[in-house]
Parts: C-alpha cells; sequence; structure tokens
C-alpha cells in the first residue's frame, strides 16, 4: 500500500498510509472500533477500491474489483462469522471452489476435502451440514476451506490469507485453537496473514509483527517483541485498555 486513502464522504478511513508485507510473513493489525480495520481488509480483499493511493498485490497494481478481475491474486479471506453456505454439506463447502473451477476428479476432491479437514482436527465430518455444527466447528470448517489449493491451476505466488477478528468472542480454549490454525494454516500454505484482532492472546500466538491503526494512520508498526515493551502512548494505551491516553471515542 502506498500513500493510500480511503474516504467516506468528509470521513478520512484512512488517510496516506503505507504498509507493505514481506512474503510468508503474519501481520496482526490492531485498532480501536471505527479505526479502519475492516476496511484495510476489505481493500485487500478487492470488495472495495480505494479513493487514492496504490494498493498492489504480488507487485500488480489492484485497480478493480476482485470481481472484475481476469486473472485474480489469491487471497482468501476467513471471515468473523464462517460464511458457510447453508445448503452445501461440509465437504461440498470446503472444496467449493475445486468442485467449481478445477480439473480434478470427485475422488480426488475428496480426498483433498479429507486432508484439510484431518489438518483443523475435523476428520470424518464432511456429509454434514454446517447447520448441524457448533459455531467453534463452523469456523475451523472455514479455515480448512482457506487450505484447499488447486493443483490444476497455474503456479501461483505466496497466497495472502485475511482473517477478520478470528477469536472474537470465544472462550479461552477455543482461541488457542484457533490461533495455533492461524499459524498451521499459513505455515501449510505458505502463505502471508493480516489478521484483525483485538485479543491479546491472538497478538501474542499469531503475530511477527504488530501495526496499530487509529484515526485513519498507522500510530506504531513493529515486531510482537518490541509490542509487548513499547513505551509509544498508542501501544501503552492498548495493552493497558487505560482511558487515559491519545485514543478517544470519535464523540469526545
Ligand atoms: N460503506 C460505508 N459507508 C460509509 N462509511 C463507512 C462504510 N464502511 C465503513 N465506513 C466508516 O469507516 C470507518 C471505519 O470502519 P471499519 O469498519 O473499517 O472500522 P473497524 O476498525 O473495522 O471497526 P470495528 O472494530 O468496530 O469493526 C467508520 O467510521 C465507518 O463508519
Amino acid at each position: 500500500m502506498e500513500n493510500l486513502s480511503m474516504r467516506w464522504g468528509s470521513n478520512i478511513v484512512l488517510d496516506d498510509i503505507d504498509l507493505r508485507l514481506q512474503a510468508g510473513e503474519r501481520l496482526v493489525v490492531v485498532g480501536p472500533s471505527g479505526s479502519g480495520k475492516s476496511t484495510l481488509l476489505r481493500l485487500l480483499a478487492g470488495l472495495q477500491l480505494p479513493t487514492s493511493g496504490r494498493l498492489r498485490i504480488h507487485g500488480e497494481p489492484q485497480t478493480y474489483l476482485r470481481l472484475d478481475q481476469r486473472h485474480p491474486p489469491d487471497v482468501r479471506l476467513v471471515f468473523q462469522n464462517p460464511a458457510l453456505l447453508a445448503s452445501l454439506s461440509v465437504k461440498e463447502n470446503v472444496g467449493f471452489l475445486l468442485y467449481r473451477f478445477s480439473r480434478l476428479s470427485e475422488q480426488e476432491i475428496a480426498e483433498r476435502v479429507d486432508m484439510a479437514l484431518q489438518a483443523v482436527g475435523l476428520a470424518g465430518i464432511e456429509e454434514q451440514m454446517p447447520g448441524e455444527l457448533s459455531g467453534g466447528m463452523q469456523k475451523r470448517v472455514s479455515f480448512a476451506r482457506a487450505l484447499i489449493e488447486d493443483p490444476t491451476a497455474p503456479q501461483s505466488l505466496t497466497p495472502l490469507l485475511l482473517f477478520d477478528e478470528p477469536t472474537a468472542g470465544l472462550d479461552p480454549v477455543a482461541c488457542t485453537r484457533i490461533e495455533d490454525l492461524i499459524v498451521r494454516t499459513s505455515e501449510l500454505v505458505q502463505a502471508s496473514s493480516l489478521v484483525v484482532s483485538h485479543v491479546m492472546s491472538t497478538i501474542d500466538r499469531c503475530a511477527e509483527r504488530v501495526a496499530l491503526l487509529y484515526d485513519g494512520r498507522f500510530r506504531w508498526i513493529g515486531a510482537v517483541e518490541d509490542f509487548r515493551v513499547s513505551t509509544n502512548p498508542y501501544v501503552v494505551q492498548f495493552r493497558s485498555g487505560s482511558l487515559q491516553g491519545p485514543m478517544q471515542p470519535a464523540e469526545n
């Protein structure tokens, strides 16, 4: 991202930001509500275009929405709500892209789905419907979907995985399981990952770098080890959850 801005009318959500994600790294983006984290994800997912500035993925300028791109980059989204298709079985959800676009046989797709489900600890639930699963299981199914790759597709570059608040509202043990999965999924498909989260354990377990977004700008970016000890006032306020500090609700 270079000099990238996103405005809604007079509301400047992202203000001339620069960010470079290294191949294979895991970056966690934090920031208070309304600071533009979801907007960042939507731009990377090709669901909206910036008002100004440049966004490049694998070096390619992103000037069209993803749906309008003939050769879209390999960007995979794991939403806060798993967004599984309720009328399709787990197998059909996980293998969705392969069923639609690949030249693999039914048997080959079934084997790949099986491997992806095993990787997230959910072997044997292929024929179940999403509605029969718990919320946590649905989330893991959406991770399995992000693991699926098409070996018949042209050799692709490092995939980009986008996680939108993957551990919000989970109990601590479920959080750990999902955090481990984020790391494992990223390593298995050798992806770069951008995780939006407020959860400290998710930052600790998943991040290699942390970026703190507030009022349209990155106020701090650095290694997770430095995030734990930084005296930057934004980082200190985020870590302590204090009401005192530079980050205040918009209405104040
Ligand atoms: N479609 C839209 N039209 C107008 N304003 C929008 C639109 N989408 C987002 N915004 C505004 O952009 C700002 C940033 O929103 P965004 O959802 O990116 O924040 P966030 O950091 O993800 O917040 P949260 O943590 O609460 O999800 C908000 O002020 C929001 O009102």
